[in-house]
């Protein structure tokens, strides 16, 4: 394993941000340094600073080069001191009135430098208890995963991105698992769920645990089908209790669990085009007919949330019964599996259980307007956790962009966490490098969303960018992108560094240069003085 696992961005400085109510924390951000703006006033050029960008940093210790890092030994144990003075779950907290260091925390990680700015936010500790309390809003933090960082999953909050990685039964050891998961952390994705269904589940696990700054979620029937040697019948609820306590004990801090799947409701999957496609859905489908029993997800819920009650963890209810094409989208096969889900969240809230419900999978534009009214409608204002949606069947090898279409959408809806797909989706295990494509197609899909959502703070980056662009700092614009290393390596391919125009439209036709000149001879073209973007 390479243990000198590190993460860097250009121009930037990891920076933190203190508590109030709880003077200790330390809130990981990154600031992009930026270089002056030059202007020629009255025949002399003066330059004039550019404030450095704060932006949301889901790097964790990779980026601070204070902390030394140590694959063997994991990441400092973050919250160990914060869950060993707690009793309860967060949502048991939340509803006594008590703002735990978790919530401060991603009150001023959501809001990143607002309050410099002078941007206006709605977002308060009190605010995050509230919304935790009313079960709007998740913080997936299981007690025995010190390592994470407090991150929240809900409507009134940033939309977040979750990364698959995990091997098969082809493919891929622990070392490269480990390195996909800080791989999917220096890209920018805010939770990673391990769908290892290979060997050394457990193994594998255990070190993506102990090197993850993020939460982690799974999906406990993958191991316990591996458990009974992939034979069905063999499958009980005793086994995959087993199962879900050895994850709890190791620190996951939320299941994906099918329990929204009844017995009733398998044969509404028959005349589909694709059937189904979830692997936990069609397991559980599967023991439902060999024992003609009910699911034991289902009579089972209680005890499966009283287990994760004793550790914190989540529950992500798993849409079994997910649409796998375009043409099978909103059927009532999956629309029976949103209801019963909407049964189970209000008997997880009766537990202090946090929950946030999954939804597909493959929808036609037209079509993912109603999935999210039926959630909010169905599921008493729990988060929406999508899979894409992906718009279209037809594009093999390019399912990010099409998944990523569907994601944006979907996410100004309202739909908390967006599940990344990769461009390998339908044809091969990802790789590290399909992890950064999925995880940046994704970066772009919730922040779409954030800036129509018109979340606090959101424009100021672009609108740096922008200034950038305009003002030919092609440094400045690279280091603001979202991957600053591709969009370099573009402009290498036939620039050289530093030109008032770019190779796209050549000198004499670069209308951005031309309208800079337009300017700087005393036309004014309106630009203003943008907030949270100085020296305009
Ligand atoms: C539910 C989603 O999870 C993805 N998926 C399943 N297993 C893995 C894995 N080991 N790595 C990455 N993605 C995975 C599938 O491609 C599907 O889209
Ligand atoms: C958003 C999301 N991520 C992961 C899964 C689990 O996969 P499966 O349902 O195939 O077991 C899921 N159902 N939904
Ligand atoms: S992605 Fe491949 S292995 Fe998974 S359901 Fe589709 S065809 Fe089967
Ligand atoms: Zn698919």
């Amino acid at each position: 394993m390479n243990n000198n696992i590190r993460i860097s961005y250009p121009s930037s400085e990891k920076m933190y941000m203190q508590g109030t109510i709880y003077p200790d924390l330390r809130v990981g951000m990154r600031r992009i340094m930026l270089t002056p703006t030059v202007k020629t006033v009255g025949g002399r050029r003066v330059a004039v600073e550019n404030e450095p960008v704060v932006v949301y940093d889901t790097s964790g210790p990779y980026s601070d080069p204070d902390v030394e890092i140590d694959l063997a030994r994991g990441l400092p144990p973050l919250r160990k001191p914060w869950t060993q003075r707690r009793h309860g779950t967060q949502m048991a907290c939340a509803r006594q009135g008590i703002i735990t260091e978790e919530m401060e925390y991603v009150a001023i990680r959501e809001n990143m430098n607002c309050e410099a700015l002078g941007i206006e936010t709605h977002i308060t500790p009190e605010f995050v208890r509230s919304e935790v309390a009313a079960g709007r809003a998740v913080i997936p933090a299981n007690v025995n995963h010190p390592e994470s960082e407090p991150m929240i999953i809900g409507p009134a909050f940033l939309v977040k991105i979750n990364a698959n990685i995990g091997n098969s039964s082809s493919t891929s050891g622990i070392g490269e698992e480990v390195e996909k998961a800080v791989w999917s952390c220096k890209w920018g994705g805010d939770t990673l769920m391990d769908l290892s269904t290979g060997t050394d589940i457990h193994e594998t696990r255990e070190r993506i645990l102990r090197n993850s700054p993020v939460p982690v979620g799974t999906v406990p029937m993958y191991q316990a089908f591996e458990k009974v040697g992939g034979r069905v019948e063999r499958l009980s609820w005793e086994v995959f209790r087993d199962t879900l306590v050895e994850q709890c004990e190791q620190g996951v801090d939320y299941f994906t669990i099918h329990c929204g799947i009844r017995r009733k409701n398998v044969p509404l999957a028959n005349g589909r085009l694709t059937g189904m496609v979830s692997r936990g859905g069609s397991i559980i489908s599967k023991w439902c007919m060999v024992h003609d029993e009910e699911s034991f997800l289902y009579t089972h819920f209680d005890n499966i949330c009283d287990i994760c009650a004793r550790y914190d963890a989540a529950i992500s209810l798993g849409d079994g019964l997910r649409p796998g094409c375009t043409f099978d989208a909103n059927d009532a096969a999956q629309f029976a599996e949103l209801d019963t889900m909407g049964e189970l969240v209000e008997r997880a809230w009766a537990k202090n259980v946090q929950v946030f419900i999954e939804g597909p999978g493959h929808v036609p534009m037209q079509k993912i307007r109603a999935n999210m009214d039926r959630q909010i409608a169905k599921c008493h204002g729990a988060p929406f956790y999508t899979l894409g949606p992906l718009v279209t069947d037809i594009a093999p090898g390019y399912d990010h962009i099409t998944s990523a279409i569907g994601a944006a959408q979907i996410g100004w809806q309202g739909t908390a966490m967006l599940c990344y797909v990769t461009p390998k989706e339908h044809l091969a295990l990802p790789d590290k490098e399909d992890v950064r494509t999925g995880v940046v197609t994704y970066k772009i899909a919730a922040h779409a969303a954030d800036l129509a959502k018109g979340h606090p703070g959101a424009a100021v980056r672009d609108n740096a960018l922008s200034k950038a662009r305009y003002e030919f700092r092609w440094k400045d614009q690279f280091n603001l992108s979202l991957d600053p290393e591709r969009a370099v390596e573009y402009y290498k391919t036939s620039n050289s560094v530093g030109g008032k125009y770019c190779t796209m439209c050549g000198p004499d036709f670069c209308a951005m240069r031309i309208s800079g000149e337009l300017e700087a001879r005393g036309c004014d073209l309106g630009v203003k003085e943008l907030k949270g973007v100085k020296g305009s």
